[in-house]
């Protein structure tokens, strides 16, 4: 098996272009069953993802099987447009991860299409995080308010002030109470009672209302390392949840793996794997993924972001990255930011080398230095995605009125 991501002089590696003619030997299946997972020489193979197989350039014979190194952290893209193929992407590396020893995928959902990984021993969670984990300056932001306002320095100070008086409360008890955070409930009493107009008071406190609504916030809410503890998936269903409070649970979860890693709290190496992750840049959840994308892998946080809308991504997200997965993509935007990552490896024209089947890819790896046509593995467990077709439907398939056209 050919690994991307991991240095050609490592075990697996091939490093074979294409995978025409190659077959690299490693066979191993998602790092199931290996024991292990350091590869320091104490010959346990490391922990590997199949993602699927070489294209071979005759465009239809199917090459070398094709791997993701799982022993190290990694930052990722995946693009494509839509129904390309990349929620089922980050479903392949999710139930690799599942299997892999030492690793733990956490899937941001935002369509609720992972439900599948159930099947791979995954749990489905509707998340709930604590006020605390959002610093206060990012509340008004958070809340859809104006820093500089009247309601918006209210909804700021009155965080900033609540977690001063449980920081002091923790000291003081010497406890391990350090992770106490506020309740919304006792926020928006902390805005309703302080010295401030009385509008800014009610606009502040009707905010917090709002985001008590959202049902995402909870001051007794399980530590985010939980989370990866046991290395099942963990899927966090965001489906019908605000945009806002999606950005805060990605903000938390993102912030709270790579602090449980550096505090020692978790032994895992975790995954973050961000689906839609378009709509996570540039709002509240935004400093938590660059923090990821540029000091995760110290600690050993993985990052895979997977989008349809790739121009919309900071470009610290393609330069930051060590593997880009690029389904068909068409958009002159979106080929931009792919081109950004095509000036050191690529040569010619990039739009022409993308796969144009769903499930193909074209994958540049950094550790290597080369770019690959790949065709994605199928999944093992049921993929939740795709486009709603008519033809699909039982009123298409039993025989229905509509099957002619009555007139
Ligand atoms: N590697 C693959 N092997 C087999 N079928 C695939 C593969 N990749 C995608 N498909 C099929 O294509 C459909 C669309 O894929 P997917 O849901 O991942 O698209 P998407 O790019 O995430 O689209 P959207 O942007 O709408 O979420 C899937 O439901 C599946 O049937």
């Amino acid at each position: 098996m050919y690994v991307l991501g991991r240095d050609s002089d490592s075990d697996d590696g091939s490093g074979s272009d294409d995978g025409s003619g190659s077959d690299g030997g490693g066979g191993s299946d998602d790092g199931g069953g290996q024991p292990g997972s350091n590869g320091d020489g104490d010959g346990v193979r490391p922990p590997t993802v199949r993602l699927g197989s070489f294209l071979a350039r005759d465009g239809g014979s199917a090459g070398a099987e094709v791997g993701l190194d799982a022993d190290g952290p990694h930052a990722g893209v995946v693009f494509g447009k839509r129904g390309t193929g990349k929620s089922y992407t980050l479903g392949v590396l999710a139930e690799g991860l599942a299997a892999a020893r030492g690793v733990a995928p956490v899937v941001v959902d935002p369509m609720g299409v992972f439900d599948g990984l159930r099947a791979a021993g995954g749990r489905v969670v509707e998340p709930r995080v604590r006020p605390a984990a959002i610093p206060p300056e990012a509340w008004p932001d958070l809340l859809g308010l104006d820093p500089a306002s009247g309601p918006g320095s209210l909804v700021w100070r009155a965080v900033a002030d609540a977690l001063d008086a449980s920081d002091t409360a923790a000291a003081r008890e010497d406890s391990e109470r350090s992770g106490d955070s506020p309740s919304i409930a006792a926020l928006r009493e902390r805005v309703t009672d302080a010295d401030a107009p009385a509008a800014d008071r009610r606009a502040a406190a009707n905010h917090l209302r709002l985001a008590a609504s959202w049902d995402v916030f909870d001051a007794d809410a399980s530590p985010v390392a939980r989370l990866a503890g046991d290395g099942a998936p963990t899927v966090l269903d965001l489906a019908g949840t605000p945009e806002a409070a999606a950005a805060a649970v990605v903000r938390a979860v993102g912030r709270g793996l790579y602090d449980a890693r550096i505090d020692g709290d978790l032994g895992r190496l975790p995954w973050l794997l961000v689906d839609e992750a378009h709509t996570f840049f540039g709002g509240v959840a935004d400093p938590a993924l660059r923090t990821l994308l540029t000091r995760g892998r110290a600690p050993g946080v993985s990052l895979v972001c997977a989008t349809q809308r790739p121009g919309a991504l900071p470009s610290v997200a393609v330069s930051q990255s060590d593997l880009l997965v690029a389904h068909r993509l068409t958009a002159e935007r979106d080929l931009d930011r792919l081109a950004e990552a095509e000036a050191t490896y690529l040569s010619g024209d990039l739009a022409s080398r993308l796969p144009t089947e769903t499930g193909e890819a074209m994958v540049v790896d950094d550790a290597t230095e080369t770019a690959h046509t790949v065709r994605v593995r199928e999944r093992r467990t049921p993929h939740g995605g795709g486009s709603p077709r008519a033809s699909g439907t039982a009123a298409a398939t039993d025989g229905g009125a509509k099957s002619e056209d009555p007139r």
